[in-house]
């Protein structure tokens, strides 16, 4: 099974650029105001060209307007939108008629989740901890009675640990943000290739 890797709080070209090289599979910009990780949709732009069609670029939300997600999105010409937050499913499904879309759930909400979602094919399921972009690991081995096919897995995932979390999970795609970077929002160039060679190397131990 491929397995995408994520490498979040893009906030310049040159970042984007660095996790590409590292063979990153999707960036994430995140346009929350709250984020120390704050980029602008032009910035954002810029960077996903840089790196070309072939890297996913994810605009990330969190409790925003549904106008100013489209608008976001549409101006940073994103692939796909990651919403984090209380959202009602209407509000979802409405991001998803657009863009294929990452519902962000904590491991509270991961069984309802799960049953609202099941069946609806652009949206994703990804689990993060409450906090997102706290670096805080989840506790894996509770979840995995209940961790669904398909899902994305984050939460402060790095490069010493991506491999045992991908072991107890099996997640589609890992995304991480924290433990990749020198300070918030500027990547560190060894972590983030790290990063990406470990969770490559994790994958080739999933069952074929
Ligand atoms: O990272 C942020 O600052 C952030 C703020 C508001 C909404 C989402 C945010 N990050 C989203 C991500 O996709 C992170 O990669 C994910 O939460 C994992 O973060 P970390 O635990 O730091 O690896």
């Amino acid at each position: 099974m491929t397995v995408q890797v994520k490498v979040c709080g893009t906030t310049s070209v040159h970042d984007a650029v660095l996790s590409a090289e590292a063979g990153a599979d999707a960036l994430g910009f995140i346009f929350a105001p709250v984020s120390k990780r704050l980029v602008s949709p032009q910035v954002a732009r810029a960077a996903g060209l840089s790196v070309g069609p072939s890297v996913a670029r994810v605009g990330v939300f969190l409790d925003q307007p549904l106008d100013e997600v489209l608008r976001t999105a549409e101006a940073a010409r994103v692939s796909a939108v990651q919403l984090h937050g209380r959202l009602s499913s209407l509000y979802v499904m409405a991001v998803a008629a657009y863009y294929p879309v990452l519902r962000v759930v904590r491991p509270a909400d991961l069984a309802t989740e799960t049953d609202m979602w099941h069946g609806h094919r652009g949206v994703t399921l990804m689990l993060d901890a409450p906090e997102p972009g706290g670096g805080i690991p989840l506790d894996w081995d509770a979840l995995r009675p209940l961790f669904p096919d398909g899902a994305w897995l984050a939460g402060g995932l790095g490069p010493g640990n991506v491999a045992a979390a991908m072991t107890a999970l099996r997640p589609a795609a890992v995304d991480a943000v924290s433990r990749l970077e020198a300070s918030p929002g500027v990547k560190d160039p060894e972590a983030v290739r790290a990063f990406v060679q470990a969770a490559r190397l994790a994958a080739r131990s999933y069952p074929q």
